[in-house]
């Protein structure tokens, strides 16, 4: 079964969101940057691989955003399925420089408003999910995720 290697890059509120330019049933659809994983490689070292190659950057990988199959990913297109990480850029400025058409920056909670390939629906829920509950832990314990360990009060 092919598997393929993605990342939800996000710049603060924002998700970086990556339109095909082929092949022609999928051109002009949305999705999370990404590809196929090759024989013998790590999925992230493809995630890496495949995000220099197609927009020009280099990217910090975080948390599996866990899917429904037994091993964290997400049936996606042509019986595929696909590993999502959260991640960032810590290098480069993204340009569809291969496979794309467009690349953007759009608000996470508005970014449901492009055409994505249908499957990858569920992903971008899931990934405000987890951003609403990242925000409530923040509002219940600022500290605990702003500033690191809290300092005893004097
Ligand atoms: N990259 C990516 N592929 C997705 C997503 N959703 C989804 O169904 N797919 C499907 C589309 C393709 O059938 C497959 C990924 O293939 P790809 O064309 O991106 O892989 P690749 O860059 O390695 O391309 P190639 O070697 O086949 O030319 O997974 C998504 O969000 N990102």
């Amino acid at each position: 079964m092919v598997l393929v290697a993605a990342a939800a890059l996000l710049r603060g509120s924002q998700l970086l969101c990556a339109q095909r330019s082929a092949p022609p049933e999928l051109a002009g659809l949305w999705e999370f940057p990404g590809g196929k994983v090759e024989d013998g490689e790590e999925p992230r070292s493809a995630a890496h691989r495949e995000l220099a190659e197609e927009l020009g950057i280099e990217v910090e990988l975080g948390e599996l955003v866990v899917g429904p199959n037994a091993d964290g990913s997400w049936p996606v297109l042509g019986d595929a399925r696909m590993l999502v990480w959260r991640g960032e850029v810590v290098g480069g400025s993204p340009a569809a420089l291969q496979d794309h058409a467009d690349v953007r920056w759009v608000e996470l909670a508005e970014a449901h408003t492009l055409a994505w390939i249908e499957v990858d629906r569920p992903i971008l829920a899931a990934l405000i999910a987890l951003a609403g509950e990242e925000s409530v832990l923040q509002r219940q314990d600022p500290q605990r995720l702003d500033q690191g360990p809290r300092r005893p009060t004097p």
